[in-house]
């Protein structure tokens, strides 16, 4: 499990450190230019004779870069550092210039040609205009300018530079994964001591690239603040069957899904939760879904948890009823249930974590507003960390909001971000197969669901991880439908779990 600390966690930790002397920055920047050899030896087969371009701000991320920059000149490379403050950091700029660095000042406004050329010309960039100390409204000032013709660069397929982020994409919201303006994106971060929340969360997290951690000796205290499930992760949540177990100990997941104009979504989301090794599916609706699957039960009867509200329509009374009783019994019996799509309006006023909502952000907007915060779709996009808490705070759900990179919410500070599937994922009835595979997951494990509020919130995460394998097992580098990601889910399972599913 990748675990993440906000910033001030991660100075809480420096501090001891820095007042007894010890030598952060130093070995910060050490990490940091070993990174940057290593990435420019894999890319042009040597060190010596790179060009490195360093983007300098006014504060410690400054510092480390230049201090890095002056490392790598002392291999051989060819340094120049474009500086967006009157003074950058001092020590750092003399160790530079003491290297044989050079240094070029950048000014406001248009930017000077030998600057460009020095863009132009660079093997590596090293970001370091802002780390942990930015403040909201993104880059500002001369640094703001390079972050445009960077993307350019970095835009000449196979031809631009490497992007390497020192410590975080500069001008992201560290604890909130925001980005208030544009931010240069990144092949490689190279962070210090710990991840923070921006490594994972979206949109910041499509600017990290791969995340390297060089450990500075940092001792985080306290709680984590996002995490991301990683596949060792699996073999510890996934509800595997013992020798002994029968179909209704494995989980029984009852499903309210489909209406005339979506049946598919029904026997998507049954096939979900089938492919993901549910003991048993009952299924309450008209759409053909034992037809597609006869292993199926149609009607009602004792389940473990529900799957409510995947191509229920608004004007489906019989069904909207029937989701309605699901998530009234998750109050009075304890059931998880999934509330999905065409259900999200049902909530009343308040459920406990085991309910979870997997809205997509347009979902999110209209369930917020509905209870009076006035939030689009473009502000739940802007800042999806933020509004899931905020929907995990208004309703006490485990809340799940899908997207490039799908955040978890729940009680207790329980936080995941998981960024598992292809871009092709992002295709019709793959929430309905999510759905699904989630209802499967709750249901094999509804007893320890009871006894720990915090578990739905890793079991959504979870649910998302196999999913978005799932999408790339089904056609690797290519398009996937909804029905291939669930048929894909058995196998997925199966290599998460390393063969211990006997
Ligand atoms: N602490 C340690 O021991 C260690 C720290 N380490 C390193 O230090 C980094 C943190 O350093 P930091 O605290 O100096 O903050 P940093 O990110 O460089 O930015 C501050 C500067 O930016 C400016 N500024 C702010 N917002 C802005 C904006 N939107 N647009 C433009 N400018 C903006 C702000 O100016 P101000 O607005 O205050 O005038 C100030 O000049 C951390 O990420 C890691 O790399 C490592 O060496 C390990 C040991
Ligand atoms: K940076």
């Amino acid at each position: 499990m990748l675990l993440t600390w906000d910033a001030a966690a991660v100075r809480a930790a420096e501090e001891p450190l820095l007042r007894d002397g010890a030598p952060l920055m130093a070995r910060a920047a050490t990490g940091l230019a070993h990174h940057v050899a290593r990435l420019l030896r894999g890319a042009r087969g040597a060190v010596r004779g790179a060009h490195a371009v360093l983007l300098v701000g006014g504060g410690n991320n400054g510092g480390d870069t230049l201090h890095a920059g002056a490392l790598l000149a002392r291999r051989g490379v060819r340094v120049t550092a474009l500086t967006t403050v009157a003074h950058p950091h001092a020590e750092g700029l003399a160790a530079l210039r003491t290297a044989g660095g050079r240094v070029l000042p950048v000014p406001d406004g248009d930017l000077p040609a030998p600057v460009r050329d020095a863009l132009d010309g660079a093997d590596v960039v090293l970001d370091g205009l802002l780390g942990l100390g930015a403040r909201r409204g993104g880059v500002r000032g001369p640094g703001a300018g390079l972050v445009a013709p960077l993307a350019d660069l970095r835009g000449r397929a196979g031809a631009g530079p490497l992007v390497v982020a020192v410590d975080l994409p500069s001008g992201v919201g560290v604890d909130d994964g925001t980005c208030a303006g544009p931010v240069p994106v990144a092949d490689v971060t190279v962070t210090f001591g710990a991840p923070q929340p921006a490594h994972v969360l979206p949109p910041a997290a499509g600017a990290v690239g791969d995340l390297v951690v060089v450990d500075i000796g940092l001792d985080l205290a306290g709680p984590p603040a996002v995490a991301r499930l990683e596949a060792a992760d699996v073999v510890d949540l996934w509800p595997v069957p013992s020798a002994s177990g029968h179909k209704y100990v494995r989980g029984v997941v009852g499903v309210v899904a489909g209406s005339a104009a979506y049946p598919g979504a029904a026997v998507l989301a049954t096939s979900g939760a089938l492919r993901a090794g549910v003991g048993m599916v009952r299924y309450l609706g008209d759409a053909p879904v034992v037809a597609a699957h006869p292993e199926v039960v149609a009607g009602p009867g004792r389940v473990q948890a529900w799957v409510v509200g995947p191509g229920v329509g608004p004007d489906d009374d019989v069904q909207r009823s029937r989701a309605r009783d699901a998530v009234a019994r998750a109050g009075s019996h304890g059931e998880p249930v999934v509330v999905d799509a065409g259900a999200l309006d049902l909530l009343p006023p308040h459920v406990p974590p085991h309910v979870v909502l997997t809205p997509h952000a347009g979902e999110l907007a209209t369930l917020l507003t509905a209870r009076g915060a006035a939030v689009s779709r473009a502000d739940v996009e802007a800042s999806p960390w933020e509004h899931a808490r905020r929907a995990h705070e208004a309703t006490g759900a485990t809340v799940l909001l899908k997207g490039p990179v799908t955040v978890v919410v729940g009680p207790h500070g329980a936080a995941y971000a998981q960024a598992d599937g292809p871009p092709w994922l992002a295709t019709a009835g793959a929430g309905d197969v999510l759905a699904g595979v989630l209802g499967a997951v709750l249901a094999g494990r509804a007893a320890d669901v009871a006894a720990d509020p915090t578990l739905p919130a890793a079991l959504a995460a979870l649910a998302a991880l196999v999913h978005g394998r799932a999408a790339h097992a089904a056609n690797p580098g290519g398009p996937v439908t909804a029905s291939a990601v669930a048929d894909a889910v058995p196998a997925t399972v199966a290599a998460l779990l390393g063969g211990t599913a006997r």
